[in-house]
């Protein structure tokens, strides 16, 4: 793919025809706050008034991090590939949340250390496992234009299965620091800024990942000034960071709404903002997660998340939890009477 293809425009008589229905319909004008912009906004993604979430899709991404020898997870590495079985098995939180939404849901292997492939997952792997950042590079510029090709390849078969609203998910045990080292390289922050507990790291743990952040930062010369982002991508990423990016900027670049999940996933939407600002456009951000470091993220994007349920969990699930938001948003819009219709005065 090519991070740098412009994103497509939004539709903007599209959002002046929602924006003029809304003003139509019975109830003080603002009164659904931000329900009536997720429908405007929609409108000018969808390029259609009336929008609709029918054909919600979620590609999980999976990959392994190097940078977890640094013992930086509560949990062990094994965690990654055993969850990609409970994923297409049907018992992940996402399983439930996507077969509840109607959503297609397809899980894609970009860097574990399977030993073998997991029936059902997507074989797309750059590497077995990222090296650990804190002696080398996490991987080769090659590789991350392999992970961003991952990610569009899941947008195009997103896009090929009708698709109406794209959502990324994450799978990968580390990943909390690795975002984090991320973020800091392109915010220009040190490791304290993002640093939080991930699957749940003590306080002494979040300080261990701090210092490992700074010291990465360092010796890959990346520290206080906002970096390169596919330098930073190569020095301290991961490959589902980076599929991530890619397809969010294959989605801008498509036109297909995108729905940001959490921590991980805000760090690589921060990633495919910083390749491509037009990507910005595209996207919702579901949820405020419970990752300390999510809100400075966020503020970065200058995004407001719909939900806040202090969820903290990943793979997709807060995004998931925020379909039928979306879809009481269009509900509304579509279905809501007007004041003429109605008989009601239009004070
Ligand atoms: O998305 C989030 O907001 C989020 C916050 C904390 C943890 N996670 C998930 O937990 C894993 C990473 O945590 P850790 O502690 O291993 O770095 C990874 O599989 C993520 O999906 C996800
Ligand atoms: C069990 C488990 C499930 C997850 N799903 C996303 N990240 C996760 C991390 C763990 C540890």
């Amino acid at each position: 793919m090519n991070p740098l293809a412009a994103a497509k425009p939004l539709d903007e008589a599209a959002r002046a025809a929602a924006l003029a229905r809304q003003a139509q319909l019975t109830k003080p004008p603002g009164s659904l706050g931000r329900l009536e912009a997720l429908a405007t906004t929609l409108a000018a993604m969808q390029g259609r008034a009336l929008p609709r979430i029918q054909q919600p899709w979620i590609s999980i991404f999976a990959a392994d991090h190097g940078v977890a020898e640094e013992g930086v997870s509560a949990f062990p590495q094994a965690v990654t590939q055993q969850m990609l079985a409970n994923f297409v098995g049907g018992g992940a939180a996402i399983s439930v949340l996507a077969r509840e939404a109607g959503a297609t849901l397809e899980v894609i292997d970009v860097g574990t250390l399977a030993p073998s492939p997991v029936a059902g997952v997507i074989q797309a792997q750059v590497a077995c496992c990222t090296a650990n950042f804190c002696r080398q590079p996490a991987m080769s510029a090659t590789q991350a234009h392999a992970a961003l090709d991952a990610g569009a390849a899941a947008c195009a078969r997103a896009q090929a299965g009708g698709a109406d609203l794209f959502i990324g998910g994450e799978m990968g045990i580390a990943n909390t620091t690795t975002a984090a080292a991320l973020a800091c390289a392109l915010l220009g922050l040190p490791g304290a800024a993002l640093a939080g507990a991930g699957t749940g790291v003590d306080s002494a743990g979040v300080a261990r990942k701090a210092a490992l952040i700074d010291r990465a930062l360092a010796l890959h010369g990346l520290a206080a000034a906002p970096s390169d982002p596919l330098q930073a991508l190569c020095a301290v990423g991961g490959f589902e960071i980076g599929a991530l990016a890619g397809a969010y900027l294959a989605a801008a670049q498509a036109g297909v709404p995108v729905l940001v999940d959490g921590f991980i996933c805000s760090a690589a939407a921060l990633l495919a903002v910083r390749l491509n600002p037009g990507a910005r456009d595209w996207m919702l951000f579901a949820h405020a997660s419970a990752e300390s470091g999510h809100a400075a993220i966020l503020r970065a994007l200058d995004a407001q998340p719909l939900l806040a349920l202090d969820m903290r969990l990943g793979e997709a699930s807060g995004a998931a939890a925020a379909i039928p938001l979306l879809r009481l948003a269009c509900a509304l819009h579509a279905g809501m009477a007007t004041f003429a219709e109605a008989g009601v005065a239009n004070g």
